[in-house]
């Protein structure tokens, strides 16, 4: 992932205790209070909003298609009213999400489950899964195309639905913590930053070197992370805003930014 692949490049944040999980694990030490600053899906984030502040400029979202999350299907979602659905277990965000566009645009109910995100075994037991990242690249690039399944890309069907981006994760820090060490909390949103601008620079070789342990070629893993959109500003904002009220969050349960420096 390119917001990290600059941290080991140029030896940031080596000072501080890193922790390296999968992304729900860091979500919930986050909102568990084992961590201090970490990337969290935006669903744990909207969950614990009031313990939680975001740093800006920083997300993993799209704003249009995001390749990485989607649903496999047997048969057209329109089809799936009372039809088992399989929900990815790794999954917080991208499964809310795929439950409200197929309850929402498609007006059905289907029976949903959690399952780990094993596309084989989702098609087995479901007409229909929800997957995220490596699984869903392979699923919708390799396999799909392959059992004569359908592909639908979440981000897109987000972008019709309401013409907004959409933040599937954010970088948050704790508010307890950012009270105590607000200059440290600067220095890791910066090297995070810089971090990301650097593999963003050098795409190239950061795709190279992911197509080294992935079954995918550089030009695709850099047509990916091209794709996805590490930007949180205003329009990211309304996005969050919009799916928050869509998925019947309360209105407390907002992204708050940390404040530019000096704008305190
Ligand atoms: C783009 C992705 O977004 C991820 C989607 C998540 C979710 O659905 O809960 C969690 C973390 C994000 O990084 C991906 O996993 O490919």
């Amino acid at each position: 992932m390119p917001l990290y692949w600059g941290l080991a490049r140029t030896g940031s944040l080596l000072d501080l205790e890193l922790s390296k999980d999968t992304p729900e694990r860091l979500s919930e030490q986050l909102v568990d209070g084992e961590l201090d600053i970490a990337p969290v899906t935006l669903v744990e984030y909207l969950r614990h909003a009031d313990e939680l502040v975001a740093l800006p400029d920083i997300a993993v979202g799209c704003d249009g298609p995001v390749m990485s999350c989607v649903i496999v299907s047997q048969r057209p979602l329109a089809d799936l009213d009372r039809e088992r659905v399989a929900l990815g277990s790794t999954s917080r965000t991208s499964v809310r999400l795929a439950e409200l566009l197929i309850g929402e645009q498609y007006g059905v109910a289907p029976d949903y489950y959690s399952c780990p995100p094993d596309l084989s075994l989702m098609m087995r037991e479901a007409q229909a899964g929800v997957l995220i990242g490596d699984a869903a690249l392979r699923a919708s690039l390799h396999d799909a195309p392959r059992l004569g399944l359908q592909v639908h890309d979440l981000g897109r069907m987000w972008k019709e639905w309401t013409g907004l981006p959409f933040v599937f994760a954010v970088w948050a820090v704790r508010r307890d913590f950012l009270a105590r060490e607000p200059e440290l909390v600067a220095n890791v949103h910066r090297a995070f930053l810089d971090s990301r601008d650097l593999s963003l620079a050098e795409v190239g070789k950061v795709a190279e070197q992911a197509a080294r342990w992935e079954a995918f070629d550089p030009p695709l893993l850099e047509r990916y992370f091209r794709t996805l959109d590490f930007r949180l500003g205003a329009e990211q904002l309304a996005g969050i805003d919009e799916f928050a009220r869509r998925a019947g969050f309360s209105a407390e349960a907002r992204v708050r930014l940390l404040p530019a420096a000096g704008a305190q």
